[in-house]
Parts: structure tokens; C-alpha cells; sequence
């Protein structure tokens, strides 16, 4: 079931001053090493993604990560670029549409915790325009405290406004029925695979023992898409992608359990990532392009399933959940 905090519960307006707003994390303008600096330069200064002591990674980050990274992930970036934009930022913008379809009642917007649309100019401007209460749908279906407390930060420090934020929606029903739908079409086209991986985003190790409960909701998701499925438990496996820096991250990865997959002799294995609401550089290059090809380079096919994006079912289930949330507000 999606979750709530609610942050603020002032009076109960009506729908007609309320907005809700899609926050994804956010990407670059430019497949450029300049935009790609500015993007990663936000994104890993917020303390709830990298914690260490700013004495410690304000050097590293200034002198080695950004000078080094940033071309290099310019380059990733390029390899997937649409005509239109970034895919994360494509997807999100078209889902955000498709979901004020499905909410004609309120605004439906969408934001970037990093980068444009910007989620703390968002709320400064709907504040101006006389807008007086905001839900936040953080584009997590996994709570963490990197990504979705992150979002609630911000919206933490919005003044002048009524706010609520969903914090997950890792087991929601509609949320669950839409993946597993979406891996069974996939299936019905291309041909059962004989092993399912659900890739999940990874996390440092040390913000689970903290007490992050990220990796107990991927668990529960993935074993209720599974059970949706009707897939016994030896079809299918959990594992843990895009690992960044040297400390321990969550296991297992999903390059080594498709090495381990491959020396099993398991030839055809479909991929799906139900950590990404939206196609994103993670799941396009670093899935679908290069472990698809490390994959084939052991005689195997991996078949990514895309992420649900701005697809009818994923629209209505997120409307479902914002109208949950407006109605539970009102009363
Ligand atoms: C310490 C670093 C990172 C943590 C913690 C982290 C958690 C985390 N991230 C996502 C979702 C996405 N991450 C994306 C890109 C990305 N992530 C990190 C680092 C951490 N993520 C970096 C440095 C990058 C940028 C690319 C790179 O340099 O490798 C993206 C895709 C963005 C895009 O533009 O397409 C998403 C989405 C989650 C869900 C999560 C914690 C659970
Ligand atoms: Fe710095
Ligand atoms: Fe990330």
C-alpha cells in the first residue's frame, strides 16, 4: 500500500488549489561533459546521497570525480538521447500528461530533485500563484532515504503551502499488476526466458544496516511481481545494479548474477528494473546495452522489459494512488 507522511495538514481546500507533482531525480540538459559536471555536481553534493565529512569529499569530488567522470558519463548519455531530450526526462514529462488526463481535477505537474524542471523553483512558484496545497508522487516505488527523504527535504522547507508526500508505493496492487502485466506481455511477444532478474538500483550497504528499509521493500516487490506472475521461486532472481565508488554496495550485483546465470548455462534471461518508474541512462546503457552485451559475449540473449514510462497503466495507477491521497487529505 502507498504511504504517507504527511508533512503539513492545514485546512482541507478544494481540488482547485491543489497540485500534484511527479518528482523524479533528475538528469542532464546536454549529452555534454559541461552538463553532465553541473547535473553530478548537484546531485552528489546532497548529503543524503553521499554522507561523508565534506572535508573529506568536496577534494575528491572537485579533483577527481567530476573532471573524470563527466566525460565519460557525457559519452553513456549520448549512446541513448532522444530527439526530444534525455530519456528520464522525456518519460517523466509524457507520463506527467498522461496522468493529468486520468486527473483532470488538479494540476498535475512534474519535477527534478536535480537539475530542470527544478522541484524547489517548482514550489516557489506555485506558492506565487496562489496554489495552497501540494502532493508529492516521488517517481519511487522504493522508499530510501537517498532518494525519496530527499524529495521530502525539499518539500519540507516549502513555505506558505499545505504538503503531503507519498513515500512508497512498493506494494501496491495496481503498482504490482501493471509490472507483472508488463512482463507477461513481453513475454507473450519474444517467448518466455528462462530465468526473470529484477534489477533493482543498488544502495551502499552501510544505509540499510542504518536502517534504510529500501532493500526489504525491493524484496517484497519482487517477490509479489513473481507470485503475480506464478513463477516458482527458482525462475526468478533479485539482484543489484549501478554501483558508484569503493564501498560495500547492496548484493547481489546484477553483473555478477548474470555471470553466475551464464556459467549455469542459462541462455535466455529477461531483465526487468521495477525500481525505475521511467526509462532512464541506468536501464538503457547500462542493462539493455552493456550487459546485454557482456551477456551475449557468454553465447546468451538478455531481454530487457521496458520500464512502464508513460504507458496507460501506469498513468491510471499513479492518478490512483494521488486521488487515495487527496481523499484521505480531505477527510
Ligand atoms: C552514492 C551515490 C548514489 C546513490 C546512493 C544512488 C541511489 C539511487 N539512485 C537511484 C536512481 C537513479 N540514479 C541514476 C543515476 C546515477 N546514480 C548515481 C549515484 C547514486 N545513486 C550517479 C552518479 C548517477 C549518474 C550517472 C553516473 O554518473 O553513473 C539515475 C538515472 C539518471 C538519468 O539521467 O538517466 C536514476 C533513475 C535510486 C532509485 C537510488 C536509490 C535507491
Ligand atoms: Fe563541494
Ligand atoms: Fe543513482
Amino acid at each position: 500500500m502507498p504511504a504517507t507522511a504527511s508533512i503539513t495538514d492545514r485546512d482541507a481546500p478544494s481540488t482547485a488549489d491543489t497540485a500534484v507533482v511527479l518528482v523524479n531525480l533528475g538528469t542532464p540538459d546536454a549529452p555534454n561533459t559541461r552538463a553532465v559536471r553541473r547535473y553530478l555536481s548537484e546531485f552528489l553534493h546532497d548529503r543524503r546521497v553521499v554522507d561523508m565529512s565534506r572535508w573529506l569529499w568536496c577534494p575528491l569530488l572537485h579533483f577527481a570525480i567530476l573532471p573524470l567522470r563527466s566525460g565519460k558519463v557525457a559519452n553513456k548519455y549520448a549512446s541513448v538521447w532522444l530527439p526530444e531530450g534525455s530519456p528520464l526526462a522525456v518519460h517523466t514529462r509524457r507520463l506527467a500528461q498522461a496522468v493529468q488526463q486520468e486527473l483532470p481535477e488538479v494540476r498535475v505537474l512534474h519535477a527534478m530533485r536535480y537539475g530542470q524542471p527544478s522541484w524547489k523553483q517548482l514550489l516557489q512558484r506555485l506558492q506565487a500563484e496562489g496554489v495552497r496545497r501540494v502532493l508529492a508522487l516521488p517517481l519511487y516505488p522504493q522508499y530510501s532515504t537517498s532518494t525519496t527523504a530527499s524529495v521530502g527535504d525539499v518539500l519540507g522547507r516549502a513555505e506558505g503551502l499545505a504538503t503531503r508526500l507519498v513515500e512508497h508505493y512498493h506494494d501496491d496492487p495496481d503498482w504490482v499488476a501493471a509490472v507483472a502485466d508488463s512482463i507477461h506481455r513481453h513475454r507473450a511477444n519474444e517467448g518466455d526466458g528462462e530465468h526473470l532478474l529484477f534489477s533493482f538500483h543498488g544502495l551502499p550497504q552501510r544505509f540499510v544496516d542504518q536502517g534504510d528499509p529500501y532493500a526489504r521493500q525491493c524484496e517484497t516487490s519482487a517477490r509479489a511481481i513473481a507470485r503475480a506472475l506464478n513463477l516458482p521461486d527458482e525462475a526468478w532472481t533479485l539482484s543489484y545494479q549501478s554501483r558508484f565508488g569503493r564501498e560495500r554496495w547492496l548484493e547481489p550485483s546484477t553483473a555478477g548474477t548474470l555471470d553466475a546465470l551464464a556459467a549455469r548455462g542459462i541462455k535466455r534471461v529477461d531483465v526487468v528494473a521495477p525500481g525505475f518508474a521511467v526509462d532512464c541512462l541506468e536501464t538503457l546503457e547500462e542493462v539493455a546495452m552493456m550487459l546485454a552485451e557482456d551477456f551475449a559475449e557468454h553465447g546468451g540473449e538478455l531481454r530487457y522489459v521496458p520500464c512502464l514510462n508513460e504507458s496507460p497503466a501506469h498513468a491510471a495507477l499513479l492518478a490512483g494512488i494521488a486521488r487515495r491521497e487527496l481523499g484521505a487529505w480531505e477527510r
